[in-house]
């Protein structure tokens, strides 16, 4: 009711421009939030509040995408033409099949997908709003048009509204505007035109970085400005790798498979055989080809890859992350609580002249006392050296930290004092200062000074300490707030010196990663010296470093030219993390981002694999493709590794696929030419795609061999091509023996040959699988899991129970005697062992 009656106003593109009364009016909402109930039958109306599209279909627009597979709905079709021209049972049968299949491919790609969910659900950032007069919190997907939000530093905003009131709320609105530095937000009326000059207005993927207050929801999901543009840019957003190698091995597949049919058709046609039976035995072929159940495999071996990783306490949101992780070949991290220890320590606090001075540690507690932005380690570190107070001096107001400025600045007052305390990176803070304090006395920061301070700077910087500067300004005492241009004439009082040692467990993991043919390089915001050195420490190379002034006079083009030859960014911006990245892709590297700061949301975004942990700002959680629930790096290794696992059991299906699968449907295509009957049924050659399908359900929980996770693998069209000629070729030698043997020595009829070639095709089909799931004789290989046993076997069976069994006639079976039996497995015997032979060709050492 009240949705329906939401007035045009409200929902109009500048909505800002309504004064806020109005809006909650037109929102039937107020102080007291919306109620439950109406929260979720807004819920039902809007949609989750979701920028891209909901993600799961549902059952029954999933069963709709495979009919409309082309390949099905012609057999469909097929099925009822032979249905109409009389033959029920052929009939009975095709769609008993496809029904059989299309149900399992369903039902596992289904749980697959709730599996997912769950673990999404698991890490869903949280909204705190009110409903009902009460706080509570609710999954941001919840919220609706109406709700009152509450926002704290740090919080990402949910979704796009008005502030309703704030203290000093400071917004990062880079992404919407590219501009870094914290656009100030109140409550006041505003009549821009431009949402980027709206300080009233606060629009969803934006974030707090300062300050508090609440929001009114007036779009969601798709509506949001920012929904707009992300699905605008998910559209056309680059495929993932995983997405990029399905997508070319399909287009390989359709080709050989097209290819077939025609040939069949021709050569049939040319021969003068009967139409409807030579088109339902290419559609058959076509069938048997097509790798129906790779997606699947692919969601379940994921799902199953996602859940392991969860038993680590690694967190996977987006299922096909896992198989990147695994192609991963570099990885970039940011220093500061991911290298080391987020606990960071203060060491000293020195004046110019490098001695001890309270009067320096004072100023940088007042700083980090009265700065209401995200709290870092390093005001942590400054609030627990000192016990002071503020000693009189009170807050009036601040610029909150953006790592465009790498500095922060309060104004306090004591008495009528008015004093502005900055501190921040040395550099930064130097570069606003005009003097430097010498036991209470001011002199110019000349040249000399200059270079004085950046020796010391240097000095601590080479063992690993980082400083913070701190300078004071006298303010006008009529002034009460501050800006970005009040930071300029400072007096430098000295510096704040910082340990953040390496994590004890980083330089073992970098270790393990690097053994894995994982690069890894760093990417921090912190002077190079300091970076180099944990780098030292960590065991990582440190000679190669390129820092953000030089990356800024680089065009995109020259830096994707010089990125590999670099092992440490220091000093760069939010901006330049993600350039980087983007250039690193370029150079055709699968690249992974960790990192757990604001700033570290852009690169965490441009990565193909996202990392964050839990700890981190909500920005940077809802970039990430992962989550580590414990800030344990050991555990990225074991993930690669069980990335490289899925990918080696997808490899597998593939195989098969191509391998014994390939080869039979083309000898079967050969046969029929110059054969004067169809060596198999269109229904049989069906049945036997369901029986090797069926046997091939185990893959996804096999294990893999030691070299399968060694180096980061990805899809290569070529070896899958090699490896399709090569073991096609061993195949359909071995069915050309079994279709001389079958003619010449039995003297075989259509039923008998088919029967014997149903047979043996079975044979070949399911139990190569034991020799090609690893590139080791079978025997010294990993055992194959149960799973896969028990539906190969039992898949082996139900097979030759279809051929054999009493009910063999139904399918145009007939009886075989021992003799063919015999010759049968002989020869499926000998092709097992050759194509073991043959593997080591098809799959070149790596
Ligand atoms: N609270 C703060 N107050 C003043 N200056 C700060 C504050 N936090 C960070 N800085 C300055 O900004 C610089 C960049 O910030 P930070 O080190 O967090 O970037 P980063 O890229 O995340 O680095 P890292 O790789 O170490 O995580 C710091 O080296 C420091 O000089
Ligand atoms: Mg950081």
């Amino acid at each position: 009711m009240i949705a329906q009656s939401i007035p045009a106003e409200a929902l109009v593109a500048e909505f800002w421009q309504t004064p806020k009364e109005e809006l909650c009016r037109a929102l039937g909402s107020g102080p007291e939030g919306l109620t439950q109930t109406e929260a979720k039958r807004r819920l039902a109306i809007f949609g989750a509040n979701r920028a891209d599209a909901s993600q799961s279909r549902s059952a029954l627009r999933k069963l709709g995408q495979r009919l409309w597979n082309p390949l099905i709905a012609m057999l469909l079709a097929a099925a009822l033409v032979s249905g109409l021209s009389g033959d029920i049972g052929s009939f009975a049968i095709i769609a008993t099949v496809l029904s059989l299949s299309i149900t399992l491919d369903i039902v596992q790609e289904h749980r697959a997908e709730r599996t997912a969910e769950a673990l999404r659900e698991s890490v869903a950032i949280q909204a705190d709003v009110v409903r009902d007069g009460r706080d509570m919190t609710v999954s941001v997907t919840a919220l609706v048009p109406g709700d009152v939000v509450k926002l704290r530093i740090g919080d990402l905003i949910p979704a796009d509204g008005i502030v309703l009131d704030a203290q000093e709320l400071h917004v990062n609105e880079a992404l919407m505007t590219g501009e870094p530095f914290p656009a100030f937000k109140t409550d006041a009326p505003c009549a821009a035109a431009l949402p980027a000059d709206a300080t009233n207005a606060l629009f969803a993927g934006t974030s707090t970085v300062g300050g508090s207050g609440r929001m009114l929801v007036v779009r969601t999901g798709g509506r949001t400005r920012f929904g707009a543009i992300a699905s605008a840019m998910a559209a056309d957003a680059p495929p993932t790798a995983l997405e990029e190698g399905v997508r070319r091995l399909g287009v390989l597949i359709l080709r050989l498979t097209l290819f077939l049919m025609l040939f069949v058709l021709m050569t049939h046609l040319v021969a003068h055989r009967p139409a409807m039976e030579s088109f339902l035995f290419a559609v058959a072929l076509a069938v048997g080809l097509t790798p129906e159940l790779l997606p699947m495999v692919m969601t379940v071996t994921l799902a199953r890859g996602a859940l392991r990783m969860a038993k680590r306490k690694v967190i996977v949101k987006r299922l096909s992350a896992i198989h990147d992780l695994g192609a991963m070949d570099t990885l970039c991290v940011d220093k500061t609580g991911t290298l080391t220890e987020a606990r960071i320590t203060l060491e000293a606090h020195i004046d110019p002249q490098d001695r001890s001075s309270d009067r320096v540690l004072s100023f940088a507690h007042l700083n980090s006392t009265f700065q209401a932005g995200v709290r870092s380690p390093l005001d942590d570190a400054i609030l627990s050296a000192s016990r002071d107070g503020a000693d009189g001096w009170v807050r009036l107001s601040e610029v909150p930290f953006d790592f465009e400025r790498r500095c922060l600045s309060v104004l306090a007052a004591r008495h009528d004092e008015h004093m502005l305390i900055a501190k921040g990176a040395p550099e930064s803070i130097l570069a606003r200062c005009a003097a430097v304090e010498i036991d209470g006395l001011a002199h110019p920061l000349d040249a000399i000074w200059h270079q004085k301070m950046a020796d010391i700077q240097a000095r601590y910087a080479r063992d690993g300490f980082r400083l913070l500067a701190v300078a004071i300004r006298s303010i006008p005492v009529g002034q009460r707030t501050i800006a970005v241009g009040d930071e300029t004439s400072l007096t430098m009082l000295g510096f704040c010196v910082f340990a953040d040692p390496p994590k004890q467990d980083a330089a073992s993991a970098i270790e393990a990663l690097t053994s894995l043919g994982v690069t890894i390089k760093i990417l921090s915001g912190d002077h190079d010296a300091v970076v180099s050195h944990v780098a030292r420490a960590v065991g990582l190379p440190s000679e190669r470093v390129m820092t953000g002034a030089e990356i800024s006079e680089l065009t995109d083009a020259a830096l994707v030219a010089r990125v590999d030859d670099v092992d440490l960014f220091a000093r760069i911006d939010p901006d330049q993390k993600g350039r980087i990245i983007a250039a690193l892709r370029r150079r055709n590297h699968v690249v992974g981002f960790m990192g757990d700061g604001v700033n570290d949301a852009p690169a965490i975004h441009a990565a193909h694999v996202g990392i964050s942990v839990t700890g981190a700002t909500e920005v940077a959680r809802a970039a990430a493709d992962m989550i580590l629930v414990t800030p344990d790096l050991s555990v990225l290794a074991a993930g690669v590794r069980e990335g490289r696992r899925t990918f080696a059991n997808i490899l597998k299906y593939v195989r098969m696929g191509t391998s014994s699968n390939f080869g039979n449907m083309l000898s079967m295509a050969l046969a029929s030419i110059v054969l004067p009957f169809l060596p198999l049924l269109p229904l049989q050659i069906l049945l036997n795609n369901l029986i090797y399908d069926l046997s091939e359900i185990g893959i996804p929980f096999d294990e893999v061999d030691r070299e399968d996770v060694a180096q980061p693998e990805t899809w290569n069209m070529a070896g899958i091509l090699r490896f399709s000629i090569i073991m096609g070729m061993a195949s359909s030698l071995f069915d050309a023996i079994t279709f001389v043997v079958l003619l010449e020595v039995f003297e075989a009829d259509a039923a008998l040959f088919r029967t014997g070639w149903f047979v043996e095709s079975i044979l070949t089909q399911i139990l190569v699988i034991f020799v090609i799931r690893s590139r080791r004789m079978p025997w010294r290989a990993n055992r194959p899991h149960n799973i896969l046993i028990a539906t190969s076997v039992g898949a082996l069976l139900a097979g030759l129970a279809l051929a054999l069994g009493p009910w063999r006639g139904l399918f145009g079976f007939t009886a075989l005697s021992g003799g063919i039996l015999a010759a049968i497995i002989a020869i499926a015997a000998a092709y097992l062992v050759s194509a073991n032979a043959a593997k080591r060709l098809a799959i070149p050492e790596a």
